[in-house]
């Protein structure tokens, strides 16, 4: 928090990004609005973070090109970035872990940026004896708040039995927080207030309503391209030029992990029964 009392943001959006939309670059704009008009955020980052194959899930095309197109679709944005970590892993990563990766991965570079501030702290301290209770100083030693980035369907899944950690679930809006967009078909307001987690961590939930209503798919995406239907404006041009040059969406694609039959549950296990 700096002297103003504004928490830096950092946005952690997890998902297939099967391909990745203008929707889903959307929510970072709604979320970012949405945050800092309340007076108490400043968002300072974005991250993508496209699943692993090890999720398995039918028609999820491989990562490298799911993770290409996340970067071709964010290079004109100066603060939403694409990560590989998730990606990159054999096995699927349960979302929580994820957030636990990111969020050391910050403490890390604000280590880092401490160790540098110490080095030209000692130079400064000679000129400046107040420097410790400067507001600059201040701002560099706290580390921003990383939340999940999420559609309603995301937090709405909370319900769904065996399909997420009850641990994983008070982890995520207990100690991080969650950004939700609406999205039609999801109550969001009514979930929280049925969960009895949900409703305890209510202040760090923060529900962001998408007036204009928006019901911009993956799925609506690749079914368009099978059948040989326009997706532009759906997704960023460049994406869509990548598609094609790929030749990534068809009828065969869709089958990918047709054949896989993963349980909630079972997610847990890497495909093992249990
Ligand atoms: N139209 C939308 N409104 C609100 N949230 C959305 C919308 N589309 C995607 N999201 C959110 O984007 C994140 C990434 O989701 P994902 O990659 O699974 O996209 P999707 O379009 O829902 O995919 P699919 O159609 O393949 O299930 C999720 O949190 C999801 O809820
Ligand atoms: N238990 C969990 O951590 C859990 C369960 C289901 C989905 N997810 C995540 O939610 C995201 C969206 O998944 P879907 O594309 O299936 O809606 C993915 O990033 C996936 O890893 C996490």
């Amino acid at each position: 928090m700096d002297p103003l009392g504004v928490t830096p943001v950092v946005l952690l959006a997890c998902g297939s990004f099967n391909p990745i939309t203008n929707m889903h670059l959307r929510m970072f704009e709604l979320a970012r609005d949405h945050l800092e008009d309340s007076g108490r955020y400043r968002v300072v980052k974005g991250i993508i973070s496209p699943v692993g194959d090890g999720y398995k899930k039918k028609g999820l095309i491989e990562a490298c090109h799911r993770l290409q197109m996340a970067r071709l679709a964010t290079e004109n944005s100066d603060w939403i970035t694409v990560d590989s970590w998730e990606s990159l892993q054999s096995e699927w990563v349960e979302t929580a872990k994820v957030i636990r990766h990111h969020y050391e991965e910050l403490l890390a570079a604000q280590a880092d940026s401490n160790d540098v501030d110490t080095v030209k702290h000692t130079k400064k301290r000679r000129m400046d004896e107040n420097y410790f209770e400067s507001s600059s100083h201040q701002k560099r030693r706290d580390g921003p708040q990383l939340m999940l980035l999420c559609g309603a369907d995301v937090l709405e899944s909370f319900g769904v039995p065996n399909l997420w950690r009850q641990e994983d679930i008070t982890e995520i809006v207990g100690r991080y927080g969650l950004a939700c967009i609406t999205r039609s078909g999801c109550d969001p307001h009514k979930f929280i207030h049925q969960s009895d987690v949900l409703w305890r961590h209510r202040k760090n939930i923060h529900i962001i309503h998408e007036w204009v209503a928006n019901e911009i798919s993956a799925t609506h995406v690749r079914r368009a391209l099978r059948r040989g239907r326009s997706v532009r404006y759906l997704l960023p041009d460049a994406v869509l030029q990548y598609i094609q040059e790929c030749d990534l969406y068809s009828d065969v694609s869709e089958q990918k992990n047709a054949d896989v039959v993963l349980a909630p549950l079972q997610r847990y296990t890497g495909g093992s029964s249990s």
